[in-house]
């Protein structure tokens, strides 16, 4: 656990980077602090590990105040992973996640053998090992920044921007790859970012500041983008929040009717549904009997917001719902979705 005691940081010529910070990030989770450049977001992180130390106030890491920690002994429990991965430009891949295991006293094999083991862990292939950090993509770096910060296996990790330098694509992948991580590693997690959308996808909670070093408001991503505490928050989250919030209320209420299915027994005239050997729907026939290439699939289960889209999408306005192998489960109308999602707001 990282608290936040009533934490100020002043610089020399004045400025207040942070303000009288109080926050709990509870162990195991993912905290992201989120808002405008300058807002004290770094400040803040780097008081975890002792970067920068607090003007007044205190910062508990698992109970202890980290000023009476020595700060070499403090970092070795908290990974840090900057943007464009900070890597040693003449050290292998390998070798730059081999740093810290070398620096506690491991043997070179053992290590070498761990940061093998840790670029497995996040997804890139054995062979990346030898390269050099140019060689790489922007995203593959990151993996390696994160594998680096993993390496002595610190109970938390401090992230600042640590996606911001790859495009939307390759930053999406990597927030999927931390999830899936921090699902099997259950570090306490703090994830700097001033992309909205980002904090909301992957924060368990999400600390929201202002300029000057205030907290605006400290909640879980649902309960920002449906209650945010201000305007400022409010303007923040964006003017789509509402669409944005069904990514928190779960489908598992819509109930699936059985699909009208091409398959010779569907009566009517209406709209028919192609559906391959497998089960995997793959289009619509429209009445005159025309092909029409389908919307998008929904997974039963997942948030509403992909059976809200899967109805409105497609050709017959019959949103289709598929299982976890993405065989057909039956249809949805965008009625039936927007029923469920009026029950969800109580
Ligand atoms: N060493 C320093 N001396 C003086 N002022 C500083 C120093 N470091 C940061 N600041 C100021 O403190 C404030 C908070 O900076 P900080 O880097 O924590 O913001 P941030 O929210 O992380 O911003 P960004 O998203 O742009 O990285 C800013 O006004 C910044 O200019």
């Amino acid at each position: 656990m990282i608290e936040f005691r009533d934490v100020t940081k002043r610089f020399d010529d004045g400025t207040t980077a942070v303000d009288g910070l109080d926050l709990v990030v509870e162990a195991g989770t993912i905290t992201v602090f989120v808002g405008p450049s300058g807002c004290g977001k770094t400040t803040s992180l780097r008081m975890v590990n002792r970067m920068l130390d607090p003007t007044s106030g205190a910062v508990l890491v698992d109970g202890r105040d980290v000023m009476d920690v020595d700060p070499p002994a403090l970092r070795r429990g908290i990974g840090y992973v900057i943007q464009q991965a900070g890597l040693f430009p003449h050290r292998t891949v390998l070798d730059n996640v081999a740093t810290v295991p070398l620096l506690t006293g491991w043997t070179r094999r053992k290590a070498r053998a761990r940061a093998a083991e840790l670029l497995e862990l996040v997804g890139l292939p054995a062979e990346l090992g030898k390269r050099y950090p140019v060689q790489l993509s922007g995203g593959q770096q990151q993996r390696v920044g994160v594998a680096r910060a993993l390496a002595a296996d610190p109970p938390v990790l401090l992230m600042d921007e640590p996606f911001s330098a790859v495009d939307p694509v390759v930053r999406e992948g990597l927030q999927d790859e931390l999830l899936r991580l921090q699902a099997e590693l259950d570090k306490t997690i703090v994830f700097v970012t001033h992309d909205i959308d980002e904090a909301v996808r992957i924060g368990e909670k999400v600390a929201v500041m202002r300029v000057g070093g205030v907290l605006a408001q400290y909640a879980p991503p649902a309960e920002l983008l449906a209650r945010p505490a201000d305007d400022f928050v409010a303007g923040f989250v964006g003017k789509d929040r509402g669409y944005r919030s069904l990514s928190f209320v779960d489908a598992s209420g819509v109930e699936v009717a059985e699909a009208p299915v091409a398959d010779g027994r569907a009566t009517g005239d209406g709209w028919r549904l192609l559906v391959g050997e497998d089960r995997r729907p793959s289009g619509w026939i429209a009445p005159d009997g025309a092909l029409v290439p389908g919307g998008s699939l929904y997974e039963v289960g997942a948030p509403v917001r992909g059976a809200l889209d899967s109805a409105l999408s497609s050709p017959s306005g019959l949103g289709v719902a598929v299982d976890a192998e993405g065989r057909l489960s039956g249809v949805v109308t965008a009625r039936q979705v927007l029923d469920v999602i009026e029950r969800a707001r109580g």
